[in-house]
């Protein structure tokens, strides 16, 4: 039962698809026991909020307008799932104004900025308390490949085992937002479509069919939101083009990842951490799967190294280096809708003992975006 003493909580972006498993969650979890939501529509003021599961019956009346910085300026603490533009608009407005609230953010709009801090408190909660205790205000979630990978290697990364990695991703649709994952199933359903009578037939020749979609994919297929059919192919390009050969989606594995570690140059006592890859979209939903190669600081058995993983937290999961279990256990569809980061794949590669390979999979809703900032707003609340 929410109550008065409860922190009020401004909630903005809750029905986009980061924000409707936040709700999700945070309904699964009882959060709204502990804190007042006030929620905030950017088309929608004046509507009727939600109803959600724990709130209490009537407290949360009304949307409120979320460009309406004088209503906003009244919480002590906003988490925002409503993308980057907003918080470009909003979040400067306000700190401009004076406000001192905390801000939990899941764009990456602020992640970089000195006076941020990206959440991730499985792997970085000492991080996180310094910068609550020091006076940090803005708490922002991490890009969701990064967050799955420390959520799986965090035995490796967190003991400071790690000099080097590679990440090669395989991204799920989601990463590009709800209307990539529609076109993504359509573009199954065209190419199904086009060989659907063929499909029927068992004798028909199988390079016919791969012919005439081949030739549906390069002009039949709908792929505004993509720019190239993604269903049967993949794209190896994921986000911005920095000019000098890498995606920004590329430059986040390097730069995110020491700043969460607490690993960045020059840190005191902690050495930064060369990370770098290719980030490639494949046809999954919302599962981004990573292969890493990893050169170790020391040279640690496999048995060793899948202890570490396991036991760094409750949710990474060691998955037997076999085929059997890899393919049951180590796929999108084996992980997604659960918190669970299972890593597997686990073996000394032939360029020497402290060379390792790893394959890991997360669901990039809910660690990947909607559960760091979930929890962020606990350990804000102090029930966390
Ligand atoms: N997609 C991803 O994988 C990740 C996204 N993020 C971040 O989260 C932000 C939000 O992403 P995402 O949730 O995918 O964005 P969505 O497009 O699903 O939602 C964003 C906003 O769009 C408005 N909206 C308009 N039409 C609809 C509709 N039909 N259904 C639901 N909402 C609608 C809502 O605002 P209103 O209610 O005010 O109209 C909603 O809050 C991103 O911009 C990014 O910064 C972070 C990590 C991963
Ligand atoms: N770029 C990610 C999704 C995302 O929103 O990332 P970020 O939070 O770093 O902008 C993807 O396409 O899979």
């Amino acid at each position: 039962m929410t109550t008065a003493a409860n922190p009020s909580v401004g909630l903005v972006g809750w029905r986009g698809m980061v924000g409707s498993v936040l709700m999700h969650r945070m309904q699964e979890e009882g959060d709204f026991a502990t804190i007042n939501p006030v929620f905030f529509s950017t088309s929608n003021a004046g509507g009727a909020a939600p109803t959600l599961a724990g709130t209490a019956e009537g407290s949360t009346g009304k949307l409120e307008n979320a460009f309406d910085i004088e209503t906003l300026a009244k919480l002590p603490i906003i988490v925002t799932a409503q993308g980057g533009d907003y918080t470009k608009q909003v979040h400067g407005e306000l700190r401009s104004r004076g406000w001192d609230g905390l801000w939990i953010d899941a764009a990456s709009t602020l992640r970089m900025n000195d006076d941020s801090i990206i959440v991730l408190d499985p792997i970085n909660r000492d991080v996180i308390d310094e910068g609550l205790s020091s006076g940090v205000k803005d708490y922002i979630g991490g890009n969701c490949t990064v967050s799955c990978m420390l959520m799986g290697l965090g035995g490796l990364f967190k003991n400071n085992l790690v000099e080097w990695g590679t990440s090669m991703t395989y991204q799920a649709a989601s990463g590009g937002g709800a209307r990539h994952m529609r076109e993504l199933l359509n573009q199954f359903g065209t190419l199904n479509n086009e060989v659907s009578s063929e499909l029927e037939d068992p004798a028909s020749a199988i390079l016919e069919i791969d012919r005439k979609v081949l030739a549906a994919q390069r002009t039949g297929v709908d792929a505004t939101q993509f720019g190239v059919p993604l269903a049967g192919s993949l794209i190896p390009w994921i986000d911005a083009d920095l000019g000098n050969g890498q995606s920004k989606e590329e430059w986040k594995a390097g730069v995110e990842t020491n700043k969460i570690l607490g690993t960045g140059k020059g840190t005191e006592g902690k050495d930064h951490i060369a990370m770098d890859g290719l980030c490639v979209r494949i046809g999954a939903m919302r599962s981004h799967s990573q292969a890493l190669t990893l050169k170790l600081r020391e040279d640690l058995s496999v048995a060793d190294i899948e202890k570490l993983l396991d036991t760094d937290n409750e949710w990474a999961k060691v998955v037997p280096n076999t085929k059997e279990a890899s393919m049951a256990d180590l796929t999108p569809v084996a992980a997604s809708g659960t918190l669970d980061i299972p890593v597997g794949r686990i073996r000394k590669l032939e360029m020497g003992p402290e060379y390792i390979s790893a394959f890991t999979v997360g669901d990039q809703l809910l660690w990947g975006a909607a559960e760091p900032l979930r929890r962020m707003l606990k350990i804000a609340t102090g029930t966390l």
